[in-house]
């Protein structure tokens, strides 16, 4: 018998008993945050279970990890906090258990509806680091912007390149963002041109939320990266393309991507994700010992971009992709970003890069789409090469089991006009 809620959830709800996602919000506009965990049309408050002693496993009986207002404290705790919570959780929730169902009051007081709520950053991120681990993202930007021959560097494949990003401009889903202005490419002999980036575009990234970490100078074993990652999110790398193509040479992405990253609310954990795990593809040339798994592995998760133009009742599916296509996966990331001794801290993000599959229908970011701007796609009638001022991007992802869904829910936000 599949596992069931008292509470009614649809078949293609993202949020079901067996997805159980952790987020923070607020009930209401002047309520401090709390976490909560998303279950179909309502946000169970955490903060109320931990008070009235529901948590009292050997982990969590007496910890105040759900009084706070984000989730670093309970993602220090690690994976057998991670595991308990999630049963506690799944058990108060199942049809056949009283103990919340029969009980209306704290029904009332814990059970808030979703439309009702909003939702925070679910982490204090310290850091963040942004990947580049799909080969057909990689590729075609080398083709565009160092041409066919030597598209993707030797590096690519021995190691999971990166570079670190600022996380003082991550946003929740929902925040809107702002035009960048900065430098962009000369034509001939003429100086630089300065003004709105006439290049914007989204990237298609998911992005690991780290649990534990590592003290500095102690590296993870890649085997063991596993228990360093509480779970996963939809991930907005906002880029200016005519902003990078000329800061980047030599030291990388600087405010061609600084100005904003949107994040999805609700972190879907790697024990909800475990039903999707899929074989990770084949890597050639062999990875060195240190990135080498046991068991190498991604998640079937299917990705889609819908831009909604400005102006404009109805969106647009613009791509489709999948977790699945990644060549780096984020245990390999994670092991390699602290090979050298780097320590990770409860609450990084670590984004995969771009999500871009073999064909073009799938490709993760509009300067694939379009070839860097070569292109027009055909939007509901009208056309776009970049975003303009009103768009608005919607990503959602899930995975799809016998009967249900486990979702991340959307990450969307709406370009607003430069100052
Ligand atoms: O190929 C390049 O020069 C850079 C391409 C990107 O924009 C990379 C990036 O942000 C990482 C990624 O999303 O895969
Ligand atoms: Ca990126
Ligand atoms: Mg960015």
């Amino acid at each position: 018998m599949a596992l069931k809620s008292f509470i009614e959830v649809g078949p293609d709800s993202h949020f079901p008993i067996q997805n159980l996602p952790f987020g923070i919000f607020k009930p209401e506009p002047t309520s401090p945050p709390r976490p909560g965990v998303a279950i179909g049309d309502y946000v169970l408050d955490l903060s109320t279970i931990s008070v009235s002693g529901l948590f009292d496993g050997p982990f969590l009986s007496g910890s105040d990890c759900f009084l706070q207002p984000n989730l670093n404290k309970f993602l220090a705790l690690g994976r057998p906090a991670w595991k308990e919570a999630r049963a506690t959780v799944q058990n108060l929730l199942s049809a056949d258990e009283g103990k919340l169902r029969d009980n209306p009051n704290l029904r009332e007081k814990s059970l808030v509806p979703m439309s009702k709520v909003e939702m925070l950053l679910p982490i204090a991120i310290g850091d963040y680091t942004d990947f580049f681990s799909s080969m057909h993202h990689a590729r075609n930007c080398g083709i565009m912007f160092r041409g066919p021959e030597n598209a993707i560097n030797p590096n690519w494949f021995q190691l999971p390149i990166a570079y670190h990003g600022r996380s003082s401009s991550i946003v929740v889903s929902g925040t809107d963002i702002i035009r960048p202005r900065g430098q962009g490419h000369p034509n001939g002999n003429s100086p630089p041109y300065f003004g709105p980036s006439r290049k914007l575009d989204f990237e298609l990234e998911m992005a690991a939320v780290v649990g534990p970490g590592n003290e500095l100078g102690k590296p993870v074993d890649v085997n063991e990266a596993g228990d360093h990652i509480f779970g996963l999110v939809l991930m907005n790398d906002w880029s200016a393309r005519d902003i990078q193509a000329w800061e980047y040479v030599p030291l990388g992405p600087f405010l061609g991507k600084s100005f904003g990253t949107t994040i999805s609310p609700w972190i879907v954990t790697l024990d909800a994700l475990e039903p999707f795990a899929c074989d990770a593809p084949k890597q050639d040339p062999q990875p060195l010992p240190y990135l080498a798994e046991k068991i190498s592995k991604n998640y079937d998760i299917s990705l889609e971009v819908q831009i909604k133009p400005a102006g404009q009742e109805d969106s647009c599916v613009v791509t489709r992709s999948n977790f699945n296509h990644l060549y780096w996966t984020v245990t390999q990331q994670l092991a390699h970003h602290t090979i050298n001794g780097c320590n990770l801290r409860p609450g990084d993000l670590l984004g995969t890069g771009t999500i871009s599959g073999p064909e073009p229908e799938s490709y993760g970011c509009l300067l694939e789409l379009t070839w860097n701007g070569q292109k027009s796609l055909s939007l509901n009638g009208t056309t776009r090469k970049f975003l303009e001022d009103g768009d608005e991007v919607v990503f959602s992802g899930c995975s799809k089991g016998d009967g249900y869904k486990v979702g991340f829910g959307t990450c969307s936000g709406k370009i607003l006009p430069s100052p």
